[in-house]
Parts: C-alpha cells; structure tokens; sequence
C-alpha cells in the first residue's frame, strides 16, 4: 500500500561501531587510510577510524562526491538492499581494487517489489550491515586499497520525491522501461521487477557520480539490464560484474536464504545442480537447446518426484519457474548456441512454505512459512 511505502524510515544508527566527528579536508589518494572525513552525520569508530560517512540525504551526497572530484579520486558504487552478506562484500572488496572510494547504498525499493511480493518481510539488518562494513572497510585499510567511505541509506521520500511509489502494473510516477528484455525470465514472474530495478539505480548512478558500478553475476538478468541502462541512456560510468559467491555445496549465497530453513536448504541446491547438469553438455560439446536443457529438466523432475513421494513432515516442495538457454546480451531464448556469442544458463525455483513443521525442527526465519524464490546461474563462455 504506497502510504506504507511512503513513509518508511531511515535506519537507526548504531553508536557502537561509528560515531559523530568533526569535518576534515579530503586528500587525494592514496593518503586517506585511518582518517575520517565528514561533512554531516560522519561516523566513525575511535579506534580504527573508519572514514565511512553514513547520508541519507542527497545534497550532502553530492558536496562529498563533488569534492572527491576535485581531489582526483574514483568512486565504485555498490547498490545493495542491505541484509549484507559475503556476496556483496565481495563487490566491495571488488570496487576498492579498482577505486579509491566506495560507496554502498542500502535501500529497499519497493518499486521492484510486485503488490504480492515479499517487500513487508525482506530482511532488514540494519546494524549488522553496519558492523560488517565496518569490518571489511578494516580489512581494506590493512591491505592498502580504496575504502569504503560513503554509506547512501535513503528513505523512500527522498528516493521518490514527487508520488508515492507504485508498485502496480500500470505505475503512476517516473519510470524506466526495457521492453522486451525486462519482461523476460525474472521479469515474466516479476511484471514490475526490472522497471523498479532500472529506476532505482538511475536514481542511485545520478546520486552517486560513480566512475564504476558493481553488481554480482547471482542477479544475471539484472546485470543485463544495468549494462543496457547504461548503454542505452549514454551514463558515463562502467559496470563491473562479480562472480556468484556460493555455500560449499554451490548454493548461491542470497538475502533471502535465512527464509530456508534446513529442510528447504538442502532440497535448493537442486538448482544449481539442474544448471551445472546441463552445462556439462555445452563443455562436452552440444549446441543444441534441447541436447543441453534435458538433464537439467530430467534433475529437477526427479528430485520434485522424490520429495512428493516423501512424508510430508520430511519432504521439502518446489516449483521449477523456468530453466532458460539465453542470449548473452537480450536475454531471449536460443534453440542453437552461436559458439562466438556463448550463452546464460539460468533458472528459478520457489520452495513452498514448510509442510508439517516438526518441534525442534530448524526452520529458519519466518517458520518456514514464507516462500522462497532461489535464483541461479552459469555463463556458457563463447569458445574463441
Ligand atoms: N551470492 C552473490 N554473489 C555475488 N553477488 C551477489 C550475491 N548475492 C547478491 N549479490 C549482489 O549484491 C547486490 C545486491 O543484492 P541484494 O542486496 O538484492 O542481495 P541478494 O542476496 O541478491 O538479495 P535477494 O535475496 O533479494 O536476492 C546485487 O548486485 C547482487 O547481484
Ligand atoms: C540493484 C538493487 C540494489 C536495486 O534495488 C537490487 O535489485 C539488488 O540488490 O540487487
Ligand atoms: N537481488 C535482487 C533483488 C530482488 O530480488 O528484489
């Protein structure tokens, strides 16, 4: 309901890791480590001074990055919805190989959530984020590269000044379409997913002045779509795209994993098993659509059977939403991949809210009750 929406808050600061200075002058890099810069609202800790600025305004935003300009140094932009993990720490570590300054942005945008979706129950953790920051912004000082030195956590009044955001199909208020490619795979289950994607980054690029922005591969279509934004509205900035971090089994790491719950857990990886199944047709040389995608198809139906066929105080179910063969840079089905252009392998599959919740049983958040959506990938390399 968009007067819910509306109004959403600005996260709580925590005191215990970060804390007011006083503003000092920015120095071009590489003379920044152990120092805090700040114009409004800097926090810092006193020990290990992290430099990060936390903004939930624009114009203090703008003054900041303005004077790193003029400073000479580089900003990565990495756009998160927070509940961070080690899949985004890894594109901070990323930007800060490649920048001398990065920024993470937390926010929740509601706009890429559907009215039925999960934007009421999407994780937020706000003072755990901070801590991880903190502590890899820790690791970046030791090792001598870029730092974090802004955090943007917005509210959804400053993210969507004029109309309260719409989440509903037809959308009143300021948006970017992608027609065909947002309406494709993630985007055919998630009719406003990727026009909400695409707004709320257009929104954070014109924010944040990045020279480069970091998405992780987990999101495929999404990196699709940021490269087409940026190509098609001529932004001057670069993405860059991380590799999916992953469990020790290949599951890849999500938000939305602590909705799983351990009997669910252990059934997810059948994604990920279903993609790397028919990937192993492409390197043994098929290029046909039907020769690579049946072991992938033929895993999953099997796995599905078996669970039905189990109790349902055991048994963990799920519905397969697609197993795709795509184009690399439309994101439209192929029946032959073209060797020079490679493929995207990806897939999607909601596990069903936990049947039987059994005492003791560990169910993750939610009891597992809430659905959960896994998504996956692998990139088919073209062969030179
Ligand atoms: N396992 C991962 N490996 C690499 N990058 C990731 C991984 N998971 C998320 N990212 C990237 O982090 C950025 C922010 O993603 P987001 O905050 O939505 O987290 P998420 O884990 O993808 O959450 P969700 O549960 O909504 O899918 C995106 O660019 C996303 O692709
Ligand atoms: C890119 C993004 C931060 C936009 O809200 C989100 O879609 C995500 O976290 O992948
Ligand atoms: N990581 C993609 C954000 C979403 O699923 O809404």
């Amino acid at each position: 309901m968009p007067g819910s929406l509306w109004s959403s808050a600005i996260p709580r600061i925590s005191r215990s890791f970060w804390r007011l200075t006083s503003p000092v002058s920015i120095q071009p890099f590489p003379t920044h480590a152990f120092r805090c810069i700040t114009t409004t609202a800097a926090l810092c800790s006193s020990s290990f001074a992290p430099q990060a600025k936390i903004f939930h305004h624009v114009p203090p935003l703008r003054e900041f990055r303005r004077d790193l300009l003029l400073n000479k140094r580089t900003v990565g932009l990495v756009p998160t919805m927070g509940a961070l993990h080690e899949g985004h720490l890894s594109l901070v570590r990323q930007a800060a190989t490649e920048n001398t300054d990065v920024f993470v942005s937390i926010y929740v945008n509601p706009t890429q959530f559907g009215l039925n979706e999960d934007l009421e129950s999407y994780p937020k953790t706000w003072e755990s984020d901070l801590k991880m920051l903190e502590s890899i912004d820790r690791e970046l000082a030791s090792t001598g590269q870029g730092r974090i030195s802004a955090v943007f956590a917005p509210s959804t009044k400053i993210m969507y000044p004029t109309l309260p955001p719409d989440s509903s199909i037809p959308g009143v208020g300021s948006f970017i379409e992608m027609r065909p490619l947002s309406q494709l795979l993630e985007g055919a289950s998630r009719p406003v997913f990727f026009r909400g994607v695409a707004t709320v980054c257009m929104k954070l690029f014109n924010i944040c002045g990045p020279e480069r922005v970091y998405f992780g591969q987990k999101d495929i279509q999404q990196t699709v779509v940021i490269k087409r934004l940026v190509k098609d509205f001529h932004l001057n900035m670069e993405v860059r795209i991380g590799p999916t971090q992953r469990e020790e089994d290949g599951l890849a790491l999500s938000s939305r994993n602590v909705y799983l719950g351990s009997r669910r857990r252990n059934v997810g990886i059948v994604l990920n098993q279903s993609l790397r199944k028919a990937e192993e047709q492409y390197k043994s040389g098929n290029r046909k659509r039907a020769d690579i995608l049946w072991p992938a198809n033929a895993h999953a139906d099997k796995v599905l059977l078996e669970q039905d066929e189990l109790d349902p105080t055991k048994r963990a179910r799920f519905e397969v939403d697609y197993l795709s063969l795509a184009d690399p840079e439309t994101m439209e089905e192929l029946d032959v991949v073209d060797e020079t252009r490679g493929a995207i392998l990806s897939g999607a599959v909601k596990m069903l809210p936990v049947e039987s919740p059994q005492e003791g049983e560990e169910l993750g958040v939610g009891g597992g009750q809430i659905p959960v959506r896994l998504i996956d990938n692998i990139v088919l390399d073209p062969i030179a």
